[in-house]
């Protein structure tokens, strides 16, 4: 088991790749949801990526509801700004997803509305209107592994 990380359309490669790279450091599986906005081959997000792709547990998907007839029975958490609860307020336990948007859009808004207990949020001054993508998705995932003692990872 291990968590998972959901990128719903992603758009900039270098996120991606960041992300990718982390999933590889934690053992975190990486689910891409099409269209995706960089082709696959695309160089700054091989570059992001480092050579560590190989350790990263890939899905690709068609759409969001493909992850979720997959993952039928985990939990889900939708990362947004849109969000009221604190991502820290709750206990994360292996086999759950952290979702997470699009860079300019956020995830649909319809998907936020359908899951009102599961929507989790960083903090942030006034200044932003929100934070990096792979920022957002480090920030979450190491929560969870902090909760849950660092699983399989070295010290
Ligand atoms: C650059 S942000 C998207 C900004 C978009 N305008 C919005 O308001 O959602 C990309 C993704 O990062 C995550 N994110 C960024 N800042 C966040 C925050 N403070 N709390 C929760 N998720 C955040 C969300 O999953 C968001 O969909």
């Amino acid at each position: 088991m291990a968590f998972h990380i959901v990128l719903v359309e992603p758009e900039i490669p270098a996120n991606t790749g960041n992300i990718a790279r982390t999933c590889a450091a934690t053992g975190t599986h990486l689910h891409l949801v099409r269209p995706l906005g960089f082709r696959t081959d695309d160089a700054t997000l091989k570059r992001a990526g480092l050579d560590y792709w190989y350790a990263v547990n890939l899905t690709y998907y068609d759409s969001f509801s493909e992850v979720e007839e997959r993952f039928k029975g985990h939990r889900f958490f939708y990362a947004s700004t849109r969000a009221n609860k604190r991502y820290s307020d709750f206990e994360y336990k292996d086999g759950d997803l952290f979702v997470f948007g699009k860079e300019t859009k956020g995830l649909p808004q319809e998907l936020l509305d359908a899951n009102p207990n599961q929507l989790i949020r960083m903090p942030m001054t006034d200044k932003v209107r929100s934070l990096n993508l792979a920022n957002s998705a480090a920030i979450v995932v190491y929560e969870a592994l902090r909760q849950t003692d660092f699983p399989g990872m070295l010290d």
